[in-house]
C-alpha cells in the first residue's frame, strides 16, 4: 500500500531554540509531512470520516509544537511523530521540520525523520 496524505509548508509560529534570546521571541517553523494512509475507502465513500483529515492533522501539528516550546527541532520532530502516530493511527510517516532564518546563509536548516513501518 503506497498511498500518502501529505501536508507541505505548514507554518507554525512558536518559541523554539537553545539560546536565551530565542526563549523571548517566536520563530517560524515550516512543517512537511507525508503519512501512509489507505485512500481506497475515502475514495469509494467520499466521506471525510474514512480519510486522514489533513485539516485536523494540521491543527494537531500547530497545537502540539506551540505547547511544547522545544529547544531543539529534533525534540519537536520526535514528540510530533509519536503524537501523530498514536492520535491518528498513522503506521508510517516522514516529517521534515525547517527553521528558516536560523542560519542566515542558508535558506533553511532542520531535520527529517521517518517513523514506523511502511507496509
Ligand atoms: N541539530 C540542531 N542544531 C541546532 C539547533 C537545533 O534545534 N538542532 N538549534 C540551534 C539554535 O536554536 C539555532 O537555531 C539558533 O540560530 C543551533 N543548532
Amino acid at each position: 500500500m503506497a498511498d500518502i496524505v501529505f501536508i507541505e509548508g505548514l507554518a507554525v509560529e512558536t518559541v523554539i531554540g537553545v539560546y536565551d534570546w530565542e526563549r523571548d521571541i517566536t520563530q517560524r517553523l515550516l512543517v512537511d509531512l507525508e503519512m501512509a494512509w489507505d485512500n481506497r475507502a475515502p475514495g469509494a465513500s467520499d466521506d471525510v470520516a474514512d480519510a486522514l483529515d489533513y485539516a485536523a492533522v494540521s491543527e494537531f501539528v500547530s497545537r502540539c509544537i506551540r505547547q511544547l516550546e522545544p529547544q531543539l527541532v529534533e525534540r519537536a520532530a520526535e514528540v510530533l511523530a509519536a503524537g501523530l502516530q498514536s492520535h491518528f493511527g498513522i503506521s508510517w510517516l516522514r516529517l521534515t521540520l525547517r527553521k528558516p532564518g536560523a542560519v542566515p546563509a542558508a535558506s533553511a536548516v532542520g531535520v527529517r525523520i521517518e517513523r514506523g513501518e511502511r507496509s
